[in-house]
This record gives structure tokens, sequence and C-alpha cells, in this order.
């Protein structure tokens, strides 16, 4: 299609040049023939030869006048073609959380069947639910009404597989599908406007770098939903920042709320912290977007939040958690009232995952493990040996933007995988890549902020080359 309009344009630049040439040509020959002529005729000449020019930029002016219109004229059909797509975009959300309700009121029905039969998970494989919509067929209300406390989800399978390194390439492929291509058509806001919620007193810098990682993974604005007293410091180390100093107001969730329906992906958690009032807030946050529809990836304190009160996040299908081994530890002893096992990674990470409804998680640690439940992902992408903090704030960051892209490009563009695990391993391989960049130019003094410095070069070298 783009390559399609931009021949149209091309054709029609073309077009108005030979026709100018047909036109006009003629004329070119004539002033060419008369710089031969003798000196006495040429004082009658040059008036001639004068009239030649002042035709030349009369016809010249004209010329561009219809490239111009040309121009013009293409520019007013792609305006209009972009309000018919957006529309038939809008249209297509309407309908799709019109199905969402739909099903919704469908499955509170079996919801609450299921709690009267108190836990009850039929001992028939076929009879468990095995289907995989990442995210089209619930309703976040009901979900979150009727699951508390929490309801442990049983699978019929458990996949421990690892992948080999042209399975590896294969999944960085399909990463590379899913990042929107960068043409003049776009207008700004098209390739992701990411919500961060988190920032206070004591926690700036972690807000911040999930916020400018988002803008330099590719996302067009990022705003950073934060108490009152982070927000002059926070919007002091970027300009590029949108910030809010919200989430200590009274009104704190309506207020990110009416941001809502502007953003395509919100990331809770980073800079939060632990203080009641804001972890209230953030509940609130959540469960809004949830009832939008919003893609939501939660790390750090929004964990903390999750581990007290895991319905709120259990059994909506778009929500991604990104914790590392402390944060991994308390969620799973939460749901699973067991530790965690460490000779067992894997499993333990799948029962988690299918505990709260088959979310996403990725386990960060040496080795990142991203599963659904159905599949482990492993990235072990080059990092380095250096742990300074901030570097999940990074990753939390990239994910809101790669989650938005690969949710929008659909299981089409992921040749039929979960696009939050082909998000996931894109963003847990950019953060290992920044890492190793930013470690080889500055080894133990690396931090956080040279590793967002290495972010441009480093998307270049795993998905655009
Ligand atoms: N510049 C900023 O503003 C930054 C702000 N940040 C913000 O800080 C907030 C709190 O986050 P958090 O990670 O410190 O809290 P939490 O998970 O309770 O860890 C507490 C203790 O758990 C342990 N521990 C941690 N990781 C572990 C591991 N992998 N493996 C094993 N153990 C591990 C470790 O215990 P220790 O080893 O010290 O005994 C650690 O001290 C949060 O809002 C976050 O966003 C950060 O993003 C950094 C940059
Ligand atoms: N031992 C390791 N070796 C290599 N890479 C690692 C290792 N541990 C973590 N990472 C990388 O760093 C990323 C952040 O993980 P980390 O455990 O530091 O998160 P975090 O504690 O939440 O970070 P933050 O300091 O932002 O709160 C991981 O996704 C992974 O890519």
């Amino acid at each position: 299609m783009i390559w399609g309009r931009g021949a149209y344009v091309t054709v029609a630049l073309a077009s108005a040049l030979i026709l100018f040439w047909l036109q006009y040509g003629k004329g070119f020959k004539q002033i060419n023939a008369h710089t031969n002529e003798t000196p006495l005729l040429s004082q009658a000449k040059r008036s001639k030869k004068r009239h030649a020019n002042l035709t030349l930029d009369k016809m010249m002016e004209k010329f561009l006048q219809q490239s111009m219109d040309t121009e013009e004229k293409f520019y007013k059909y792609e305006e209009q073609r972009l309000k018919i797509e957006d529309k038939r975009r809008e249209a297509e959300h309407a309908r799709e959380l019109q199905m969402l309700q739909m099903l919704g009121q469908m499955l509170a029905g079996i919801s609450s069947t299921v709690s009267q039969r108190s836990q009850f998970v039929p001992s028939n494989p076929s009879q468990r639910s095995n289907h995989r919509s990442y995210g089209e067929n619930f309703n976040y209300n009901s979900m979150t009404t009727t699951l508390s406390p929490p309801i442990v989800i049983e699978r019929s399978f458990s996949v421990h597989k690892t992948h080999s390194i042209k399975e590896m390439e294969n999944i960085f492929q399909l990463v590379r599908n899913v990042i929107p291509p960068l043409t003049a058509k776009k207008h700004k806001g098209q390739d992701g406007r990411i919500g961060i919620v988190g920032g206070c007193q004591e926690y700036t810098g972690a807000p911040y770098f999930a916020a400018i990682s988002a803008l330099k993974v590719g996302a067009d604005l990022s705003h950073v939903f934060c108490t009152k007293d982070a927000a002059t410091v926070i919007k002091s180390y970027s300009p590029e920042l949108i910030v809010h100093p919200v989430l200590d107001s009274p009104d704190a969730v309506r207020e990110v709320e009416n941001w809502l329906p502007r953003l395509h992906s919100v990331v809770i958690g980073p800079g939060l912290g632990r203080d009641d009032l804001l972890l209230e807030h953030a509940k609130g946050i959540i469960e809004k977007s949830k009832v939008k529809g919003i893609p939501i990836v939660i790390d750090a304190d929004g964990l903390w939040l999750i581990a007290q009160q895991p319905s709120l996040i259990q059994g909506y299908p778009r929500a991604i958690l990104t914790p590392n081994a402390m944060e991994f530890s308390r969620l799973y002893e939460a749901m699973l009232r067991d530790p965690v096992d460490n000779n067992d990674y894997h499993g333990c990470l799948l029962r988690l995952s299918q505990a709260l409804g088959n979310l996403t998680i990725v386990q960060k640690g040496e080795r990142d493990l991203i599963s659904d439940g159905e599949k482990v992902l492993v990235c072990s992408h080059e990092g380095s040996s250096r742990r300074c903090g901030g570097q999940g704030d990074i990753l939390s960051g990239s994910l809101g933007v790669l989650a938005h892209w690969a949710f929008l490009a659909g299981p089409e563009k992921t040749n039929g995988q979960n696009p939050f695990l082909v998000a996931a391993f894109g963003a847990c391989s950019l953060t290992r890549q920044c890492n190793n960049q930013a470690f080889q130019k500055f080894g133990r003094s690396m931090t956080a902020s040279d590793m967002v410095l290495e972010i441009g070069t480093a998307f270049n070298k795993l998905f655009e080359t």
C-alpha cells in the first residue's frame, strides 16, 4: 500500500514533467538555436530571448504549481484515507468491546457456578479450558469480582522446553514482524502512547528509566503518573517526558482514568513505593485499565501489590508480570502456598502462570524465563556481570511498547505464538544487549543511564538488520 502511494506521487510528478516537456520542449529548442545568431541580429534577438526567458519562468512557475497541486491532492487523499482507517479501527474496537461484554456475561455465569462448586477441577483434561485468546474473550470486571480469593486454575499440560539457537532466531524474527514500519505518513502518537504509573519521594529514577526507555524503543509519547513531589524531579531529568503530578491526589484514579483512552499500554510499579494510599490508587488504575482492555505490564512495587491481592490481575490475559527473583518468590508463595522449588524454575513458572490464569510472566535473572503457562521461552542473550539498579525498569518500559506493538500485530504476525511472549522475549533481549554494549564501554562503572543510551543501537542490531 505504502509503496503504491509513493509510486502514485512519483508517477504523477513524472507525468507532469513529461507533459511540460511535450508542451514546451520546442521553446527550449528555439532558445538554444538562437544562441548561434550573428552579432547584428543579436540586439533584436536579445529582447526575444528575454521574452523567451520570461516565458520559461512562467512555464516553470506553472509546472511547479501543477506539481504542488498534485502533491496537495495526494495529501488530501491520504488524510481522508487515514480518517477512514481510524474510523474503521474505532468500529472494530467497539465491536470487540461488545463481544467482550457478551462473553463476560457468559463467563460470569460460569464463574459463579465454579465458585459454588468450591474450586472443582474436572478430572477429564478435555473438560478443562485450553483456549488461548490473548484477551478477546474476557469481561475483566466479572473476573475480578468473582475470582477472589484466588482459584488455582490447573492445566493439563506443562511444556518444559528450552530453545535451540535456530528457534531463538525464529523468535527474533517474530519480534521483527511486530515492529511497525517507520513511514512519513503517520502522525505523532500512532506508534505508541505509553503510561508509567510510579514515582514517589524516594524513587524518581525508576519511572524515568521506564518512561525514557519506552520512548527510545520507539513509542511516540511517554506519560509518567507520579506523586506531586516526584514530578518536578522527573521532569528535570528529561524534557521528553509528560509528567502528571497526580498519584497522591485524592482524585488520582479519576485523573489517570481520564488519560487511559489515549494510552496504548500502561506499566505499573516502577518507583511506586509501598505507601498504602499509593498502592490503593495503583489498584484503582489497574481496575480501570482492565475495563478498557489495555495491556498492563506490572513490575516492582506493582508486584508487591499483586502479591497481596492476586485476584486483582488473575485471569486478565493482557497482563504481563516482570518479577525478579525476590518478587517471583513472593508471588509464588502467595498463589501456591509453597516455597519456590530451586531445582525446578521452569515448573514453578508454569505453575504460577497457570494459577494466575495463564498470564505472561517474565522471571528475570541470569537467564530470563518467559511463560504463559503453556510454553517457556528462555532468553539467555549475552548481557554482562554488572547488576546495577534500574535494569528492570528499562525492561518494563521497553516491554510496555513491545507489548502494544505485538498486541496490535496479533497472532498472524507472530506465527500463532502468544504475542505477549514474543514482546517479552524482545524486551529481555534488548535489555541484555544494552547491558552488554554499555558494559563494554564502562565496565564496572556502568549505570542504567549508560544502558539507556545504548537502546537505539542495540535495537537496530537485534531487530533492524
Ligand atoms: N533509581 C531508582 O529510583 C530505582 C528504584 N527502584 C525501585 O525501588 C523500589 C524497590 O525495589 P526493590 O527491587 O529494591 O525491592 P524488592 O523487590 O523488595 O527487593 C528488596 C530486596 O530483595 C532482594 N533482591 C532483589 N532482587 C533480588 C534478586 N534478583 N535476587 C535475590 N534477591 C534480590 C534484595 O535483598 P538483599 O540482597 O539486599 O538482602 C533487595 O534489597 C521499586 O519501586 C523499584 O522500582 C529500582 O527500580 C532501582 C532503581
Ligand atoms: N545474572 C544476570 N545475568 C545477566 N542478566 C541479568 C542477570 N540478572 C538480571 N539480568 C538482566 O537484567 C534485567 C533486569 O533484571 P533485575 O533482576 O536486575 O531486575 P530488577 O531487580 O527488577 O531491576 P531494578 O533494579 O530495575 O528494580 C533482566 O531482565 C535481565 O535481562
